[in-house]
């Protein structure tokens, strides 16, 4: 299956994930992901966050292959892992840094677009928590912290697991405003995993779960 109006930036062939014992998540899937804004869809319990894991390297398919600006999984997984952004939203992880140190510190390596942050920084209200330690955050600001350091990323490939979870209108707009931004200038692919329809920005292509063929 192509997906990619544009020169693909994740290769995906023969993709297979199954927890053991439940059919099939991936079965031999293959596509490729151009730039630009895909919606993953699929139901509660589908495996949306199962398969962002999987694309983001961290949990390990059971078969097939995947390659992203000349990384591929699983034979170089580290320089594999370098071209995603990939938080997972509930981890405490960070819990002891800063804002702004935890929202850098995942780009340390890339370009990090200190405009956009600031714009979403507004555009998400997170202002009065920039001086804040990550644990003193709200389930939701810590969303957005995430959120925003994603989106002034300029990681190949970013992988956002419901990103309108408790937003609020404004963010929503942001968010939607920013993704449209991402998606014009091209050169990178993100992938949003959602239960919901998008329609706030123009998509790339709809992946919807199980994914077969
Ligand atoms: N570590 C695990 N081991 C075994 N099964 C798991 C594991 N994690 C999740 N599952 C199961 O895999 C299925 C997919 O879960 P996943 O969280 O990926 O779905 P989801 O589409 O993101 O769900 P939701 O929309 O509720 O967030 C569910 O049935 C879940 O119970």
């Amino acid at each position: 299956m192509s997906l990619a109006a544009t020169p693909p930036i994740l290769h995906i062939d023969h993709l297979r994930f199954a927890y053991p014992g439940d059919p099939p998540i991936a079965a031999g899937w293959s596509a490729r992901i151009g730039a630009g804004v895909t919606l993953l869809h699929g139901d509660t319990g589908s495996g949306k966050s199962t398969l962002l894991r999987v694309l983001a390297g961290v949990l390990p398919a059971t078969g097939g292959r995947l390659t992203l600006a000349g990384a591929a999984l699983p034979d170089a997984a580290e320089a594999y892992r370098r071209q995603v952004f990939f938080v997972d939203p509930s981890t405490d992880a960070f819990d002891a840094m800063g804002v702004e140190e935890c929202a850098a510190s995942r780009s340390a390596d890339v370009p990090f677009d200190a405009a956009r942050w600031q714009a979403l920084v507004d555009g998400f209200s997170l202002a009065p928590h920039l001086a804040k330690k990550m644990f003193m955050l709200s389930t939701g600001s810590k969303r957005k912290v995430w959120l925003a350091a994603a989106l002034a990323s300029s990681r190949p490939l970013t992988l956002l697991d419901e990103p309108t979870a408790g937003l609020d209108a404004g963010s929503m707009r942001c968010l939607w405003r920013t993704l449209a931004e991402v998606a014009q200038e091209g050169g990178r692919a993100v992938i949003v995993a959602s239960g919901e329809r998008v329609d706030g920005v123009p998509l790339t292509a709809t992946l919807t779960l199980p994914l077969t063929g």
